[in-house]
């Protein structure tokens, strides 16, 4: 019997990471029978939700080329010895699975008389697993969450690092940056590229590492990102485009108490007539800054499903936490809720894709991580940016500037860490609030009708004929070897 080709697949612990790539599979055995994956589960340090995700998957899994293995829990260093850059720490918790990643794979994978190991596939965050392919002789593959504009910057990092050697800085003029049509303004720039605490290092690490891969794998598609596409025209290095990768049923399984009241609420809501605000996996904001929010959601007096999570303790691996009803009532204005009550409510962790998939709801106001945009263009649900962390303000820059498909609130809104919000004194008024929902809420505004045709192009990128399957079909052909 000829054996399976298994691809050994490391996601990064965060639901931003770990949901696409769980997609990406999904779709890559759907291309071709001969694949078998096993994904290796790291136990997230940081974030219950993905927890509850990763153990659903696991027992409502049918199919038979997937497999789970969970990773024994590696312990983090004592708080006083973590590193304060908190892409450093997440990148130095994931190399610390080295051992286990080799060892897993020893005995499920190269043990087993059925399957042959044909490579591993690993998150961008995950680059030192390339040491473990190399040992084991089988080719590597990044897995690129994020868009390809962003992964234009991070591979500009070396060439840039070889004439510049330090990170950049926040008064230079504007970047030139390959992936971007514009100028990209300093202060839209990811601050860990900014701040040097062993971030800026790490990603230029990572960044090293990209180009000992076989190819990088984008969740994105052709359409939307031309230009940066373009861009890697002179690469040497393979990217595949094969999005958007968006799990438009799993995450229900992710529970959120609220789930059934946020849907029947929406039900009894006129078609587009809903604002829905929320802020990604560590997105939280000071009690000031809500109350600027409440204030604005109120004057603005449109509907609004606002899910709320309350700062992390100052504390570098602790999460926001969702509210509770009291909650609520302590942070947010005296009697908001009372004169708000049938045309807003809020909510803790909301489940995302069902409610921009809910005709009720008309804009959204989102931190720009790149898998809540492609899920709002996906139901052609126009953004207002405000973006928190990460590389979220370089892709609010993409999104209004760039693409023309949102309404820009701010580009270079940011929180300290996480979701560390507030500290920075940096708050965004309620009249710039009521302004930006408005203008997205307006069914006149052009970005609507883009945004709409830019949906279309992505639900058609991934069928027979589509950019992303093209690239996706490729993509298998280079893993069985056929290329
Ligand atoms: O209340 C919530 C909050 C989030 N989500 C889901 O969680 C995911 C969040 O992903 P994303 O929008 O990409 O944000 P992050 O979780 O913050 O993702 C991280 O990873 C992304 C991909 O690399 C980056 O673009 C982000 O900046 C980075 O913070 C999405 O699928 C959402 O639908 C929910 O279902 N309910």
């Amino acid at each position: 019997m000829k054996k399976r080709a298994e691809l050994v697949f490391v996601p990064a612990p965060g639901m931003g990471h770990l949901v696409p790539m769980v997609e990406f599979v999904k779709h890559l055995l759907d291309t071709d029978e001969r694949l078998s994956v096993t994904i290796l589960v790291i136990k997230p340090a940081f974030s219950p939700a993905v927890h509850t995700y990763t153990q659903a998957l696991d027992t409502a899994n049918t199919n038979t080329r997937i497999r789970y293995i969970h990773l024994p829990h590696v312990e983090t260093p004592p708080p006083e010895q973590l590193p304060k850059s908190p892409e450093k720490l997440f990148s130095d918790f994931l190399e610390s699975y080295k051992f286990h990643v080799e060892s897993a794979i020893t005995d499920h994978v190269l043990s087993s008389s059925f399957v042959e190991l044909a490579g591993l596939v690993v998150d961008f965050f995950c680059s030192a697993m390339i040491d473990v392919a190399n040992k084991f002789g089988v080719p590597s593959y990044i897995f690129f969450p994020s868009n390809a504009a962003f992964l234009g910057l991070m591979l500009y990092l070396p060439d840039r690092h070889t004439q510049i050697e330090s990170e950049f800085n926040k008064s230079d003029p504007d970047y030139s940056i390959p992936s971007y049509a514009n100028p990209v303004p300093a202060c839209v720039l990811p601050s860990v590229l900014v701040n040097e605490h062993g971030g800026y290092t790490s990603f230029l690490n990572h960044a090293r590492r990209f180009r000992e891969s076989k190819g990088i794998i984008v969740n994105t598609f052709a359409e939307l990102e031309s230009y940066a596409m373009n861009s890697f025209s002179l690469e040497a290095l393979p990217v595949y485009t094969v999005g958007p990768l968006i799990d438009l049923i799993g995450q229900a399984r992710v529970q959120s108490d609220d789930r059934d009241k946020i849907m029947k609420w929406l039900d009894e809501q006129p078609p587009s007539s809903v604002i829905f605000l929320c802020f990604g996996s560590f997105g939280s904001f000071s009690p000031a800054q809500l109350v600027e929010m409440a204030s604005g959601l109120e004057q603005s007096g449109i509907r609004f499903l606002w899910s709320i999570r309350l700062p992390p303790q100052k504390d570098i691996l602790a999460m926001p936490s969702d509210c509770d009803e009291d909650d609520y009532e302590d942070v947010l204005p005296d009697g908001f809720l009372k004169r708000t009550k049938g045309r807003g409510m809020v909510c803790g962790w909301a489940p995302q894709v069902e409610v921009l998939a809910h005709k009720a709801v008309g804009g959204f106001v989102s931190h720009c991580g790149w898998n809540s945009t492609l899920e709002s263009l996906w139901f052609g649900v126009p953004i207002v940016t405000w973006p928190i962390y990460a590389e979220q303000q370089i892709n609010a820059f993409e999104i209004v500037r760039e693409l023309g498909l949102g309404v820009e609130l701010r580009l270079d809104y940011s929180g300290n860490t996480f979701g560390n919000v507030g500290d920075s004194g940096d708050l965004v008024t309620a009249a710039e609030i009521e302004r930006a929902v408005r203008c997205v809420m307006d069914t006149e505004n052009v970005v609507r009708e883009r945004v709409r045709e830019m949906g279309e192009k992505s639900r058609k990128a991934l069928v027979d004929g589509g950019s992303s399957f093209a690239s996706l079909v490729c993509l298998v052909e280079d893993m069985l070897g056929n290329n």
